[in-house]
């Protein structure tokens, strides 16, 4: 009983925090068929199948290409272009492609002469690794698609429903206006957090300084943490437009140096920054808390969601919450949420017992 998906089989090209994410995502929300994981690092495969983010692995191109209907690129920055072409020779004609990498034009270039629509995720964490990937990182975040001149656009509605379904928020820029954007908002910010924590690293009172840091220095550094190969591809792929961020940043630290003798000023500047600064629009990750939780998959039929309440009150379980996720043609998905570990158990149970096909948020 379960829904057809939106797509049969989707491709993961890189299973780090980012691919490990959108491939969970895809399979809690039913979303394809098969989730295939293509990485360079058997270890990455075992640990990403071992979680649940991938049906199956793949450590080389090859014909099981085939039958990939989407193949999303998600290894660092600069060998995204390179990891397309090594699929390039085994992709069908039906094969779509996109990307979740931090720049934009350069991949966009490169890629035109296939199907391929630019994206990228305005989310993310200082974690490396599948193993801290959570499909909740891209619920409800920004995700930038990049359309140029020649992109077909059924190809950019079937990645823009793919963004969506995954509980994310497209929004279209060129890939250029893109670069610009997050050179600022992304880029310029990392250099930020590696330049503060060199000065702290080769200062004489360096143990010192490291214990007396508290929120101010670890909010602004956090991204620091992240992994350095992506975030070295980010900065050093965007340099153009971050030469310019950066003279603008220098630009403004030298005002700021020359106010530290016009307390009047700085108490201006200080407050357009906090109002800047709380203006930030607030993003809810998730309705409901992970814990707890299952997704299953409901056809498109009178009396579905009845019928899961009826099972679940059936067996004496209390649902906590309960949200649609996903309406497709022929159905979609619905989060539930227990009260405690055996609500979830027997919620299971009786959801499965019922007919309905049960994942976890994992
Ligand atoms: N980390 C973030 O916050 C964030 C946010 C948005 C977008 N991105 C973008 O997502 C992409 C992935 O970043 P991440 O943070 O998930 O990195 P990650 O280091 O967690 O994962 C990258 C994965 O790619 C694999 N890989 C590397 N080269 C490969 C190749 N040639 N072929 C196959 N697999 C390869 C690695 O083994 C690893 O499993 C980057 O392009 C990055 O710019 C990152
Ligand atoms: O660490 C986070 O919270 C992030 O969102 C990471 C972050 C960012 O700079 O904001 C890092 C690189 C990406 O391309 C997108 C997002």
């Amino acid at each position: 009983m379960r829904p057809k998906a939106l797509f049969g089989t989707v491709v993961v090209a890189g299973v780090g925090l980012i691919g490990g994410s959108v491939g969970l995502g895809t399979r809690q929300r039913f979303l394809a068929e098969r989730v295939v994981g293509f990485d360079q690092d058997p270890a990455v495969l075992e640990a990403a199948r071992g979680m649940g983010v991938i049906d199956d692995a793949q450590l080389h191109p090859g014909p099981w290409l085939r039958e990939a209907e989407l193949v999303v690129l998600a290894s660092p920055a600069r060998a995204l272009v390179p990891l397309a072409r090594s699929l390039e020779p085994f992709l069908g004609p039906q094969t779509l492609l996109t990307d979740v990498g931090s720049i934009k034009a350069e991949v966009c270039r490169e890629l035109a002469h296939l199907p391929f629509v630019g994206g990228h995720p305005m989310a993310g964490s200082e974690r490396v690794g599948v193993q801290h990937a959570d499909a909740a990182l891209l619920e409800n975040a920004v995700w930038v698609l990049t359309p140029d001149e020649t992109t077909d656009p059924a190809a950019l509605g079937t990645v823009r429903r793919f963004v969506e379904q995954l509980g994310a928020r497209p929004l279209e820029t060129t890939p250029e206006q893109h670069d610009r954007l997050v050179a600022a908002v992304s880029h310029l910010p990392f250099l930020t957090a590696v330049a503060l924590t060199e000065l702290v690293a080769q200062s004489g009172d360096r143990d010192l300084m490291m214990l007396l840091a508290a929120g101010g220095f670890r909010d602004l550094t956090r991204v620091a943490s992240g992994s350095p190969r992506m975030s070295r591809d980010m900065v050093v792929g965007n340099r153009e437009a971050l030469r310019g961020a950066l003279a603008a940043f220098r630009a403004h630290l030298g005002e700021l140096e020359a106010l530290l003798e016009d307390p009047e000023a700085m108490l201006g500047r200080a407050e357009a920054a906090k109002r800047t600064r709380d203006a930030l629009p607030i993003v809810r990750r998730s309705l409901l808390p992970a814990r707890f939780e299952v997704v299953i998959a409901v056809p498109d039929r009178p009396g579905e969601l009845a019928r899961i309440t009826r099972a679940l009150g059936e067996a004496g379980v209390n649902i906590k919450d309960i949200e649609v996720l996903s309406i497709r043609e022929a159905g979609g998905a619905v989060r539930l949420a227990f009260d405690h570990e055996e609500g979830l158990r027997t919620g299971t149970r009786a959801l499965q017992a019922a007919g309905y096909e049960v994942r976890g948020r994992g």
